[in-house]
């Protein structure tokens, strides 16, 4: 397993090249969200391998009237994604600004099913064009992104089964499952074949793991027991220090290390 740090929500006092810098010197690889107002060269001169950013800039997915514009701009972040070696372009089912639904749907339909799987089979042809995956991001609509529609992790592995494309995959992200759902480990098996790469938060707060109800040891081991050798981030902010948050996270997913923790802590309980 790979681990990445998105460096949207950590070190945010200091300029994000120098946030990249202490990520990547801290031995992570860097999530980005929006590229556009970024310094490219500077981020490439840190030297860090860029797991994943976002993908589009405008549209909605699976929104008949808008869903060209997200293949349009996706086009015009190839170059960037190229120049920095990202690997994973992430979309949403629906277009957010700042945060906030663009345009609030709180049900879905019919044409909006179909639009979001065409929709990611074109993403998917540019993907395979330029060496890319586009990897669709389920995200939680109770707390932070109210009125995305098809945002749920069921619906989005629904989305990307259906697209069927080997450059679409998902960006499973286990805070907004918690959120949305829960039953995570069920969550990450059966989603496996379809995950891209993995996001981590703890809930609530979103903040690294170890600091809400996530038991994130259960579900690394979990991953790792499937075979799960791909990226996992943390899209989270820090409770206190840091790079404190960045060593909990790494502990967290260390598996190995996780494990001599469990059976070291069996024994004690076998010994009393
Ligand atoms: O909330 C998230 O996880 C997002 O990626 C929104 O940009």
């Amino acid at each position: 397993m790979r681990l990445a740090v998105c460096a949207e929500m950590v070190f945010t006092e200091l300029p994000f090249a120098e946030r990249v810098r202490r990520i990547h010197e801290a031995g992570f690889d860097v999530e980005l969200w929006d590229s556009r107002s970024k310094d490219i060269a500077a981020l490439k001169s840190s030297g860090a391998v860029f797991s994943s950013m976002t993908g589009y800039t405008s549209g909605s997915l699976v929104d008949a009237d808008t869903a060209d514009d997200v293949v349009r701009t996706a086009e015009t972040l190839v170059p960037t994604a190229l120049e920095l070696g990202v690997s994973r372009m992430v979309v949403h089912s629906a277009e957010l600004i700042d945060g906030k639904a663009a345009r609030p749907a709180y049900r879905a339909n019919g044409s909006m099913w179909i639009t979001g799987a065409r929709t990611l089979e074109r993403l998917g042809a540019i993907g395979e064009k330029h060496g890319l995956t586009f990897c669709l991001e389920n995200l939680n609509t109770v707390l932070d992104h109210p009125g995305i529609p098809l945002a749920r992790a069921k619906d989005t592995l629904a989305l990307v089964e259906a697209a069927g494309h080997p450059n679409v995959k998902m960006m499973l992200d286990l805070y907004h499952a918690q959120l949305g759902q829960g039953n995570l480990i069920e969550l990450v098996r059966t989603a496996l074949p379809h995950i891209g790469e993995i996001q981590v938060a703890d809930v609530p707060g979103r903040c690294e793991p170890g600091t809400g109800e996530i038991n994130y040891l259960a579900v690394a081991r979990a991953l790792v027991a499937a075979g799960y050798e791909g990226t996992v981030g943390m899209e989270a902010w820090a409770s206190g220090d840091d790079m404190e948050a960045l060593e909990a996270f790494r502990r967290a997913f260390t598996v190995e290390a996780a494990e001599s923790r469990h059976s070291s802590a069996f024994s004690t309980e076998v010994a009393l």
